[in-house]
């Protein structure tokens, strides 16, 4: 794994580094290691993700370096060995590059960037993915299809012969009934059939090639495409999260679809396509009527099916949203099992479901016989040719226009030139079902994330100052403020409580200071900084936080703590023993490797606490925010964390505590009180408390 040191060296990160100074001042090899996941190496994925993260573009090129406009400075290139270096600055004959390694400039001739044929383009603003595609709006659908173009030409021309030689065997037949049968040229058989066989060793070969390209490159599609919508579904706005996770569910099952149409059997019946027009060119060079025939059908098979796609795409429409309220429906039951289990409710959600699959049954079926409809008719057309065909021959044959074998080779290509026509025409529906998804899925895609543009980073270690100016917050749903022009500062080392009636505004307060929700207006300030400016990434790596409601996954106690973020063996034990989990990792017989079940069900409810605890101030940040810290704690527990919490903390780290316990209060020295979304006190913890206590309704 890579140190902090080597991770220093490293050349490609040096790079990255320089390009995020550029655009955003001296940004910390801490603050960019926090944006990847740790492994040996870091490569170009890993400057790709760092780069996104920081909210830029990137485009990875195999372009010439001297082709890159001055626009996409400063941008990183690699010579023939993959050495990664910053093209810096281009002037009319001479360029200046950056060499990592020394981190020396050099200047060198437009002629010397002919040598760096690989790219990372990196830019800030659209405007330059508009400068290089003018579809920006679904560039995470279009920019894999993209970077793969010369695969498809690949493609394209290994699908042009074996096109090619799909001729082989109609024109063997022609050629064995005119010359072999009537002269009984065996060596002539025997030649033609040689080469025949031949060809179709050939054919095997380059289809074999071609599925493995086309299987590679749609394994490729695939997996760019579920790491976008992935990353798209844990960074999107909390804001603007206005999905139930049925529906988030789906969008992965429409992806699906969507990777389907660009795999082996879609794509080869697309590209067959071109064989039709060879079909039919030879077809009408043995008898120009005869080609006719599969040309109209053809075009009847197009238009019958175009026709088609109207009512099978306005029922799949409807059974896309009925599948999302079936999978919101499916993950509520499964959460939920335990209440429905207790409330009798089973024959109620029984009943709802029954409506839901009957429903989604129906629309189903109802799809599923407009396309058995149109197969059928397709196929029914395509006989008809044959028959046409066959008539038309004998015609032909009687005028002596034809030969007996060539109305044998002509009867064959038609049936064989109709097959992709039937096949494309099946694919027309569903390429209009599959680019309903794909806008279902760019719809999501378009929803703001938090790492915005003008985030400003590289902010570093912050002290834990914490500043709201008349801040106010509404959400979209409701008329009422939830937080009504709060004011108040917090100094860097202040212990303090928020404490009010349920429902007052005290998460919604934390989730404005932790950057999930924006202010309506006012502004919040941790340190100095805006944090409308501050990387949402690193003001989490500065406040560390225990919810109200933890979320363990289906991991050990050690990977829950650690989160992705390695922390040493020494200070595991120094966490797990601090927040009192020591007895249970030391009973369970597995030691920090025990298993805490789907949402921490192995665990009992305080003792998710203390993991979410853990997990909080494993990265030593320089503001805690607990809520609820002690809620499912025994008393004893409780007055030991208590304890361990006001000394071990350390003097200097911002406390936060949002709770209605009395016992979690001697934490802090200072209170605030909210009530209805304004700050109705603040001052002393003892003073405030005696206030609460001499009035009729109390708050706490
Ligand atoms: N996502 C949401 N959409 C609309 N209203 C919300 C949302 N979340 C919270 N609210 C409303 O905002 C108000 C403040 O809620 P908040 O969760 O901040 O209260 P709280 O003080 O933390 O309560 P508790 O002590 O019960 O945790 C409540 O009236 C709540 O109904």
């Amino acid at each position: 794994m890579l140190t902090e040191d080597t991770l220093k060296k490293d050349p490609l990160l040096k790079c990255v580094k320089h390009v995020l100074d550029f655009y955003f001042g001296d940004v910390s090899f801490k603050s960019i290691s926090a944006f990847f996941i740790k492994s040996d190496v870091f490569d170009i994925p890993h400057a790709k993700e760092v780069l996104k993260s920081f909210k830029l573009n990137v485009l990875q090129r195999e372009i010439k370096a001297d082709a890159i406009q001055t626009s996409f400075l400063p941008c990183i290139i690699f010579d023939a060995k993959d050495n990664p270096l910053v093209y810096l600055k281009k002037t009319k004959d001479r360029a200046t590059i950056l060499n990592p390694t020394d981190n020396k400039e050099l200047e060198i001739s437009l002629d010397g960037l002919k040598l760096y044929k690989k790219a990372l383009l990196i830019f800030r603003d659209t405007d330059h993915i508009k400068q290089m595609d003018s579809d920006e709006k679904k560039s995470w659908f279009y920019e894999p299809l993209r970077a793969n173009w010369r695969v498809y030409v690949e493609i394209a021309i290994l699908t042009l012969f074996i096109n090619i030689f799909a001729l082989a065997i109609p024109l063997f037949i022609m050629n064995i009934y005119n010359r072999v049968v009537p002269n009984q040229a065996y060596e002539t058989l025997f030649v033609l059939a040689s080469g025949t066989l031949l060809i179709l060793i050939f054919d095997i070969i380059l289809k074999y090639a071609r599925s493995h390209i086309i299987e590679n490159v749609s394994k490729d599609l695939g997996l760019f495409w579920e790491e976008e919508l992935m990353r798209k579904m844990m960074l999107i706005d909390t804001e603007h999260d206005k999905y139930m996770s049925g529906s988030k569910a789906n969008l992965f099952k429409e992806l699906q679809l969507v990777r389907d149409f660009f795999t082996n059997k879609s794509m080869v019946q697309i590209i067959d396509f071109p064989f039709f027009i060879i079909a039919i060119l030879v077809i009408y060079l043995l008898s120009p009527i005869i080609a006719i025939v599969p040309f109209i059908f053809a075009v009847l098979i197009i238009l019958f099916n175009f026709l088609m796609q109207k009512p099978i795409s306005k029922l799949s429409k409807n059974s896309s949203e009925n599948l999302q309220l079936k999978y919101s429906f499916i993950y509520e039951s499964i959460q939920g099992t335990q209440s429905i289990k207790l409330n009798n409710a089973t024959p109620t959600r029984l009943h709802l479901w029954r409506n839901i699959v009957a429903f989604a049954d129906g629309i189903g079926m109802r799809i599923q016989s407009l396309h058995t409809l149109s197969m059928n008719v397709s196929q029914f057309l395509l006989q008809l040719v044959v028959i046409i065909v066959v008539i038309l021959g004998v015609f032909e044959i009687s005028e002596k226009n034809l030969s007996v074998g060539a109305l044998i080779a002509v009867t064959m290509l038609a049936s064989r030139a109709m097959v992709p026509i039937v096949s494309l025409s099946a694919i027309v529906i569903r390429v209009k079902e599959m680019s309903e998804s794909i806008d279902r899925i760019d719809e999501f895609m378009s929803k703001p994330t938090e790492d915005k543009e003008s985030a400003e980073s590289g902010v570093g270690n912050l002290k834990g100052r914490v500043e709201f100016k008349n801040v106010s917050f509404s959400f979209d749903e409701s008329k009422h403020k939830a937080i009504d022009n709060v004011s108040f500062m917090i100094e860097a080392g202040e212990r303090v409580g928020i404490i009010g009636q349920t429902g007052a505004g005290k998460s919604t307060l934390l989730n404005l200071l932790m950057g999930l929700y924006k202010p309506t207006s006012g502004s919040i300030y941790l340190d100095n900084h805006d944090i409308s400016t501050i990387h949402p990434v690193e003001i989490r790596q500065n406040i560390g936080i225990m919810p109200q409601e933890p979320f363990l996954f289906n991991a050990t106690i050690k990977e829950n703590i650690e989160l992705f973020r390695p922390i040493s063996k020494e200070r595991m034990l120094e966490i797990v023993n601090f927040v009192g989990l020591g007895d249970l990792i030391k009973k369970s017989g597995k030691g920090d490797a025990f298993q805490v079940g789907e949402r921490g069900s192995n665990l009992s409810v305080g003792q998710r606490h203390l993991v979410s605890l853990a997990r909080a101030i494993a990265s030593q940040p320089a503001m805690l925010i607990l809520d609820e810290p002690t809620s499912g704690l025994d008393i004893g527990l409780e007055k030991r964390l208590i304890d361990k919490l006001k000394s071990g903390l350390g003097t200097d780290k911002t406390l936060i505590v949002i709770t209605h316990r009395l016992a979690a209060l001697e934490l802090v020295d200072r209170i605030l009180v909210i009530n209805e979304g304004r700050v109705v006190a603040d001052g002393p913890r003892d003073k405030v408390l005696e206030t609460l206590r001499n009035q009729p309704k109390g708050t706490q």
